[in-house]
């Protein structure tokens, strides 16, 4: 197909180079208006499945054995082809999802530059990662065997796509761009809001596919509805493992799923996270306002629409905090209706807020605008760390701009609150010098809790880089060890294999002597230099 062709809808599901379609079809709905939007779109099944992961079984051993630059310049090509469906792709999106265009731009930019920042860290050696010890033969009382370590891909991985990152977290997202890095051919699930967007991006992957000659199985794109669809996906024998965005449901289903298989796999699902914020109480006697103002714009970006989004907010009871509820009411209170993703979120939304609302011991504090059809009103509400540490629904996500504000009474009750919380992907601290003594008794605390802590800023916004951390424990995510967001993501793809006495005409490029590939290694446990010969 020709770079015009991408960007033209046929509403097929791409199995590898073959364009899937059939008679069961469901149809995205823009969710500014409730109204359903052509094309429709193929509602794949197992039959499908079985296809799709005989096709990236098969790609498995090749892809694989690809060379660093082979597959960075395959993460290059899909980024340039994904730049080239141009404005086509961000209307598609803002019609699919009511994410406004400027949000779609940039989160366009964010999307190719993590493929571009995988790529640079292949070609770093960051999925190779050898690590060489050399032979000991005089070593008493026992020789040591000359030892050589590289990692390779899993297998092929199954990715779904996220709903509110129509770009950055679905089908060329950061689960994708890590699984490719890794060497593991890659099926998405599309997610089953933003079909057209999903397709288009779904083609520039394939184009780039065929453009580096790489077996067609390295990537397809199954829609549908169905959670068979998804449930099939994660019981073939063929996938290895799973990067999952969503609902908590949704991703324990899963989970359960795979480890119920005669050969278990691991599933690296996002799930659920409140993200609490802690106002200490200088911070908060310095700058009440100014926080308020921070916090409002940070909850109410993207209709509240992230994993990241600010759902609590802890403070010492008082004057200071006064002034903060006084301000953060306001703003909310002006701050408008915004569409939601689908008509379901929008529904969990209303629901959610119900749920607080209707609490004995929660107080409305201020609702955002009317809004028309699957609109979010942000909402804010307080109650007591009492209340809070009684009552489990109090810290259950809502997902949307809404917010509870927890007074405690003192230092101690602060400690409780944060004692007593769920995993969470971030938490929040906002400080100034003298509130240093009491951060540093949380921090051990939340360094349990949570993925990534922050000192006075907001959590919402996740940078893509090397030392970044987007995950944490349950229920933030189902496996804690890993984080779905920057370079460190590949690990959750990837498996090392150890070679022992190999002769060098058998051992791998990444862990030869004389480094063909020049790779950074560790040698005997030290950084060696690129180019190093030894041993
Ligand atoms: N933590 C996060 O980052 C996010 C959380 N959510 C939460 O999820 C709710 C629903 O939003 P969605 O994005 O539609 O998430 P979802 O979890 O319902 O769906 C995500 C994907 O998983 C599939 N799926 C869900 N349950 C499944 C099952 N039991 N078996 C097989 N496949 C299954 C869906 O078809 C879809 O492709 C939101 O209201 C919100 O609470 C949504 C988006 C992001
Ligand atoms: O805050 C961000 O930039 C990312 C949030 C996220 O990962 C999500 O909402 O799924």
């Amino acid at each position: 197909m020709s770079a015009m062709d991408m960007t033209n809808l046929t509403g097929a599901a791409l199995l590898g180079s073959r364009d899937l379609t059939g008679a069961a079809t469901f149809q995205a709905i823009d969710p500014a208006t409730g109204t359903a939007l052509e094309p429709a779109f193929f509602e794949a099944g197992p039959a499908e499945v079985g296809q799709a992961a005989a096709l990236a079984a098969q790609a498995y051993p090749l892809y694989r054995a690809t060379t660093p630059e082979a597959r960075a310049a395959f993460l290059d090509a899909i980024a340039g082809k994904i730049e080239a469906l141009g404005d086509t792709l961000i209307a598609r999106a803002a019609r699919e999802t009511g994410l406004p265009v400027a949000r779609l731009t940039g989160e366009r930019a964010r999307t190719t530059g993590q493929l571009r920042l995988f790529a640079s860290w292949v070609r770093a050696g960051g999925a190779d990662e050898p690590r060489l010890d050399s032979a000991l033969p005089e070593r008493t009382p026992l020789p040591r065997a000359d030892l050589r370590l590289r990692h390779i891909g899993l297998g092929p991985v199954v990715v779904f796509g996220a709903s509110n990152f129509p770009l950055a977290f679905s089908v060329a997202g950061g689960d994708t761009a890590s699984a490719l890095a890794a060497g593991c051919p890659v099926i998405v699930k599309g997610h089953p809001a933003h079909p057209g967007t999903s397709e288009l991006v779904g083609r520039a992957i394939r184009a780039a596919v065929v453009e580096a000659g790489l077996p067609e199985g390295v990537f397809s794109l199954l829609t549908g509805t169905s959670n068979e669809l998804g449930g099939a996906l994660v019981a073939d024998p063929r996938i290895k493992a799973v990067g999952f965005t969503g609902s908590r449901g949704g991703g324990l289903a899963l989970c359960r799923i795979a480890a119920s298989r005669p050969e278990p796999i691991p599933v690296f699902a996002e799930m659920s996270s409140i993200n609490p914020v802690f106002l200490l109480p200088a911070a908060l006697e310095a700058r009440a306002e100014a926080l308020a103002a921070g916090f409002v714009g940070s909850l109410t970006m993207g209709a509240g629409q992230f994993c990241t989004n600010p759902g609590l907010v802890i403070a010492m009871a008082g004057p200071a905090l006064d002034r903060f509820i006084a301000a953060a009411a306001t703003a909310v209170s002006a701050a408008p209706a915004a569409t939601m993703l689908t008509p379901g979120i929008a529904g969990a939304y209303g629901k959610g807020v119900a749920a607080l609302a209707e609490q004995p011991e929660v107080t409305e504090l201020a609702h955002g605008g009317e809004g028309g059809v699957n609109a979010c009103r942000p909402a804010l509400f307080v109650t007591d760390a009492a209340a809070f540490l009684r009552e489990p629904l109090l810290s259950h996500e809502v997902f949307g701009a809404s917010s509870l504000v927890i007074r405690c009474a003192d230092e101690a009750e602060m400690a409780a609150v944060a004692a007593a919380l769920e995993g969470q992907l971030t938490a929040t601290l906002h400080l100034e010098a003298a509130d240093h003594a009491l951060a540093a008794r949380l921090l051990p605390v939340l360094e349990d809790k949570a993925g990534r802590i922050l000192a006075n800023g907001w959590p919402t916004g996740v940078e893509v880089c090397h030392a970044m951390v987007h995950g944490g424990p349950f229920p933030a995510t189902s496996d804690p060890r890993s984080t779905s967001v920057g370079t460190l993501a590949i690990r959750r793809f990837l498996r090392p294999v150890c070679y022992q006495d190999l002769p060098d005409a058998l051992l791998p490029a990444a862990v030869q002597a004389g480094n063909p590939l020049g790779l950074p290694r560790l040698v005997d446990g030290t950084p060696a230099s690129i180019g190093e010969t030894r041993p």
